[in-house]
């Protein structure tokens, strides 16, 4: 995971290098977590992509409640935009992207073949995402067994170098990695429960108590099961005493050791105990 510290000088340049690519491009791949499509988007994105085509990738689907990434789906699709929802890592869905990306260039091709171009080169594509969004996965998995860097072309900077992805597209094999909009705290608790910020940066009881609360609230049959419950206390400290008297998480005392169960259920939601689970729907901008 990145370890970037996001200060305002960092941003711009991170801007400014991801417009430098754009140049190079013909279609930009905005990877976000299915699971927090909102809360991992970056908040200037529009900004910086400016005009250029753009598909929606909701990666870790795997991951995410089926229902809400098809709510999602929809959602994109009503702003004019295509999404697509993915698994990098076992590559579900990412055989689509050639053909989507084709896709959304196909007038400019057009263009390009009215001008006598007959063979026009593969669509040239760029992901860019926040940290921890599946990036490196999603790049490794389309580069696949073939992994071919095509090398430099001419009039590109040195260090831009391509990834054959069949014969259809080409991916920059660096790809644009931007901020979060992590001065909502809702975002960053999203973030951190999904595991996408260090545990080290928002304290784990808070980030519990944030879980706990929005799957009492949305998901409270798995909460049941997964932790033998026979109700979900409205108390949140009655909650975490009942989670932790089941799991034996008490301290030398007697009492409940607040840490470990804070420890558990995160691991619980990052290893998918508690199901496949959606933070942010449309339905429930919560
Ligand atoms: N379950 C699941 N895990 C994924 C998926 N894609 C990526 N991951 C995991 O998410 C973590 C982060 O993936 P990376 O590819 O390193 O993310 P990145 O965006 O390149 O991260 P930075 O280098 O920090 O910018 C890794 O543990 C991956 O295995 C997916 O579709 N499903």
């Amino acid at each position: 995971m990145a370890t970037i510290q996001w200060f305002p000088g960092h941003m711009a340049k991170a801007k400014r290098e991801v417009q430098e690519k754009l140049k190079w491009i013909d279609v930009a791949f905005e990877l976000l977590d299915a699971r927090v499509p909102m809360s991992s988007r970056n908040p200037m994105i529009d900004e910086i992509l400016g005009q250029k085509p753009r598909l929606v990738l909701l990666n870790k689907a795997d991951m995410a409640d089926e229902a809400v990434t098809e709510q999602w789906i929809r959602y994109f699709r009503e702003q004019g935009k295509t999404a697509i929802a993915i698994d990098a890592q076992s590559g579900t869905g990412v055989r689509q992207l050639a053909a989507a990306a084709k896709e959304m260039v196909k007038d400019k091709f057009a263009k390009m073949r009215a001008k006598g171009i007959k063979n026009p080169r593969p669509v040239r594509a760029l992901i860019v995402g926040i940290p921890n969004v599946g990036k490196s996965t999603l790049i490794n998995r389309l580069a696949g067994r073939h992994i071919a860097k095509t090398g430099d072309k001419p009039g590109v900077t040195k260090a831009q170098q391509w990834i054959k992805v069949g014969k259809e597209m080409e991916l920059l094999d660096t790809p644009g990695i931007l901020w979060p909009k992590f001065e909502d705290e809702d975002v960053g608790y999203k973030l951190a429960v999904t595991g996408a910020i260090k545990d080290e940066i928002l304290n784990g009881q808070d980030v519990a108590v944030y879980a706990l609360r929005f799957l009492s609230a949305h998901y409270p049959e798995r909460l049941l099961s997964r932790y033998d419950l026979d109700d979900i206390p409205a108390d949140i400290i009655a909650l975490f005493e009942a989670i932790g008297r089941r799991r034996g998480c008490l301290t030398a005392g007697g009492g409940v050791d607040y840490d470990k169960v804070a420890e558990i259920v995160l691991s619980d939601i990052r290893t998918e105990k508690l199901g496949r689970l959606s933070f942010e729907a449309p339905a429930l901008r919560t």
